[in-house]
């Protein structure tokens, strides 16, 4: 047993959890009318409800022992004080000095970062004002209208989120896209949008060597020169994001036009650096300001709470208390906001990177579970796809619902429809239907006999399925940097209790190695036979039909 699971904090959850198991929620409401009250935490404009969870007082100061016993605080400034925390790779992590809105030095290796933090961010400023006042010019004369960003990962996910939901916050004549896929069909559809006299290419990558955006930017490159006749227009038109000035010159960007950030932030928490820089383009720098003082006002709450109070905490040990006590694999974030449409697919990246591990920071197999699934979309598309496990299947599926009490788009009545739905679907995976209200409800409609028995089964809702709710005024730049840095700061807890390495990524490198080494011998004929059979048959089988 690891000392996780034999220490006497996870000992005391295993044996609560045989008490909180057969108890139903509508019971524990039922019981206490402060429930609400007990279980809910305000931070700015964002509530937090977690009232809806199958816990009690009692598994809350279990959870919160938990905690204190794997040292959260002490990690949690460990990691803001610069430490190397991400041992593997011997960097600290300092997403937060990126947003560091205080006047506090944060040092690495003896040397405050904040003045080349705050350098970025004043060319960041310069240019995009730049751009967006047309200052900046195209090779022909005329002003930027489309940005497209080539990154991938951490240098695509976050930016390309951000700008869907801060869209009411951009300008229609300067639209931001996105290509990340080394299938060829995403860059050639989007280049099908784009004017090559009024494109500004940004290239993202941290390490600029990834295939994928080295591709994709020579790709646009050739695109780009087939216009343009001339490489000295280049300098107009490509500027890179990187933390590699000698991958960048290597590759034809001119150093002047590149944006640079460290490698002690990781790529998944990169949107708050240089990274950003589409987000800057498309709704201005001020409003890129705001969201990472959304990012740091969470931070300081981090920091500051005391754990009870404290939301990344409490949404972090809701979680473990799911993963390693009701064996739930998954948890589904359930934006209920258009805007957040690729809120779930960052985090899948963001959560799932980060605590896909199965070895300890001591190097042992761990025996419990660590990251869950992370997965989800808007509702109410959500309700019309996959809600019916949610309900009625086998399995635990622990949802976040989220929703701005607000909309930046007033159409007739759509919100309060929005909301009414979200309200349902908590109130509803909690409540459940009995056998005994499903059985009126059916006599109510005419039903009776054999037929009314057939039927009655598939009419029950255990309910008892956990939620948390978060709602929050309005999606605003502040807003979406406070509820970002709320679920990075949860997976850091989360992290820190599993004692895994949330900061590195080893297990995404085998698959980059072996398609390297796959392709040279994806262009001539000769049958593939180095590789198991299948591997060997699949190749075989493309050279047959294609070469
Ligand atoms: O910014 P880069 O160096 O191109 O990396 C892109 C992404 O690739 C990964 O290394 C995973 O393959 C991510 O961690 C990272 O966000």
């Amino acid at each position: 047993m690891s000392q996780l699971t034999q220490s006497p904090a996870w000992q005391a959850l295993l044996s609560h959890q045989q008490e909180i198991a057969p108890l139903h929620m509508r019971d524990l409401f039922a019981a206490d009318p402060a429930r609400f009250d007990k279980f809910s935490l305000q931070f700015n404009d964002i509530l937090l409800d977690y009232s809806k969870n199958r816990i009690t007082e009692q598994t809350l100061s279990k959870l919160f022992a938990l905690a204190r016993d794997r040292k959260v605080e002490s990690w949690r400034d460990r990691m803001f004080s610069g430490e190397k925390i991400n041992f593997t790779e011997s960097r600290a992590v300092l997403h937060t000095a990126l947003r560091n809105k205080s006047d506090r030095p944060v040092l690495v290796d003896g040397k405050d970062v904040m003045p080349e933090v705050r350098r970025v961010l004043a060319q960041m400023r310069s240019f995009t004002e730049r751009v967006r006042s047309g200052e900046w010019k195209g090779y022909t004369g005329k002003k930027i209208t489309d940005v497209v960003n080539i990154g991938i990962g951490g240098s695509d996910l976050g930016p390309f989120m951000v700008c869907s939901a801060l869209r009411p916050y951009s300008r229609p004549d300067l639209l931001a896209h996105f290509v990340s896929n080394i299938d060829g069909a995403q860059l050639a559809n989007i280049l099908e949008k784009c004017n090559p006299e009024t494109t500004l290419f940004i290239v993202a990558s941290k390490t600029f060597t990834t295939q994928e955006t080295l591709t994709n930017a020579k790709s646009a490159r050739a695109w780009f020169l087939k216009a343009a006749q001339d490489e000295s227009h280049i300098a107009k038109h490509f500027v890179a994001l990187s933390t590699n000035a000698t991958e960048v010159a290597k590759f034809g960007i001119d150093t002047a036009n590149m944006f640079e950030f460290w490698d002690w932030v990781g790529g998944r928490y990169s949107l708050w650096s240089a990274i950003g820089l589409s987000i800057a383009l498309h709704v201005g720098m001020d409003n890129f300001e705001e969201l990472q003082q959304g990012a740091f006002d969470m931070d300081e709450h981090f920091r500051s709470a005391p754990l009870e109070k404290n939301l990344p905490v409490v949404l972090g040990l809701l979680g473990v208390w799911y993963s390693n006590f009701f064996n739930a694999q998954t948890h589904a974030i359930l934006p209920y906001d258009q805007s957040l449409c690729r809120f779930a697919a960052y985090f899948q990246q963001g959560d799932m990177e980060s605590n896909g591990k199965f070895v300890d920071r001591d190097g042992f197999r761990v025996d419990y579970d660590t990251g869950p699934i992370i997965w989800g979309e808007p509702g109410t598309n959500g309700q019309h796809a996959f809600y019916q496990l949610i309900h009625q299947g086998t399995r635990l599926v622990p949802c976040d619902f989220i929703i701005p009490m607000q909309t930046h788009y007033p159409i007739g009545d759509h919100h309060k429809i929005l909301l009414s739905n979200f309200f349902a679907q908590t109130q509803a995976l909690m409540i459940g239907k009995t056998k005994e209200q499903a059985r009126t409800e059916l006599e109510a409609a005419g039903l009776s006999g054999a037929e009314l028995e057939t039927l009655l089964p598939h009419k029950v809702f255990e309910g008892n399925r956990p939620t948390n709710s978060i709602m929050f005024e309005k999606l605003t730049p502040r807003t979406l940097g406070s509820l970002i840095a709320l679920y990075e700061h949860k997976i850091f807890v989360q992290g820190v209790i599993w004692n895994i390495n949330s900061f590195d990524q080893w297990g995404v490198e085998l698959g980059k190695q072996l398609a390297n080494a796959m392709l040279p011998k994806l262009f001539d004929k000769t049958p593939a036979t180095a590789h198991d059979a299948s591997t060997n048959g699949l190749i075989n089988h493309y050279k047959q039909h294609c070469l």
